[in-house]
């Protein structure tokens, strides 16, 4: 297993998850390799969730030459992925080849960066929230590859658990986080699973992750 269990959060040590994140951190990364990258990426995690999270079960199969038993992950068809628009988008395409029968929730959460507040958090602007039923059984994934301040997934995360059973696993899950976005996500909502690829080192007076990998939106969408 490739996670790390660390103080503010696990950390996805997978060996491919971070060459992966080294070619979405370098500058020279373009629009197609970066967001090919978070394909990628998210792919990967899908996996390690699947192998340090969830459980097997033996069963009966029967080969075309004599019945034998396997295993079979439990739970895979009660995964709810949330893609929080827009970084998102990419990371999930990958997560769903690891759940490609998961139910999907989005919303649209985006972070106004000319109000940020003396606390250092950002207003969030909600534009639309479409989410699936969640019941006791579910995994949910809520994706977002930088959490940053954690502003934007506090804001989701309300959304996501209003009139929601706890369900059986409540996970986050990011490429690049920054201390204080983990710190705050992990305080204001202690029953969610955090998992990052990577903890970066601090946050500059524009709330950017550093050293981090810039804007992932405007990278893998060709906005800027
Ligand atoms: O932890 P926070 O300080 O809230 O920052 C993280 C958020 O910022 C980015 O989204 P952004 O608002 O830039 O929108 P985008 O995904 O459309 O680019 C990113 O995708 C996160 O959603
Ligand atoms: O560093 C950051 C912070 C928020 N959103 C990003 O895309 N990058
Ligand atoms: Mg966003």
């Amino acid at each position: 297993m490739t996670i790390e269990d660390r103080d503010e959060a696990h950390v996805v040590t997978h060996a491919l998850a971070k060459d992966t994140l080294s070619r979405l951190r370098d500058v020279e990364t373009e629009q197609v390799a970066f967001r090919k990258g978070l394909v990628k990426l998210g792919r990967i995690c899908g996996y390690e969730i699947i192998d340090g999270r969830m459980e097997t079960e033996y069963v009966s199969i029967d080969t075309p030459l004599e019945e034998t038993m396997g295993e079979r992950v439990k739970g895979l068809d009660d995964v709810v992925i949330i893609n929080v628009l827009r970084a998102a988008t990419p990371f999930v395409e990958g997560l769903l080849k690891a759940f490609p029968r998961a139910r999907q929730g989005v919303i649209s959460a985006s972070r106004d960066e000319s109000a940020r507040k003396e606390d250092g958090s950002f207003p969030i602007t909600v534009d639309y929230v479409k989410l699936p039923e969640i019941t006791e059984d579910d995994t949910v994934i809520v994706a977002d590859p930088m959490l940053a301040t954690g502003s934007t997934m506090c804001t989701v995360l309300d959304h996501v658990l209003e009139n929601a059973p706890e369900p059986e696993r409540f996970i986050v899950l990011s490429a690049v986080s920054a201390p204080d976005g983990l710190l705050r996500v992990g305080e204001e909502f202690d029953e969610v699973d955090l998992l990052t690829v990577a903890i970066d080192d601090h946050l500059d007076d524009d709330g950017f992750i550093v050293p981090g990998l810039g804007d992932a939106g405007d990278r893998a969408f060709r906005t800027q």
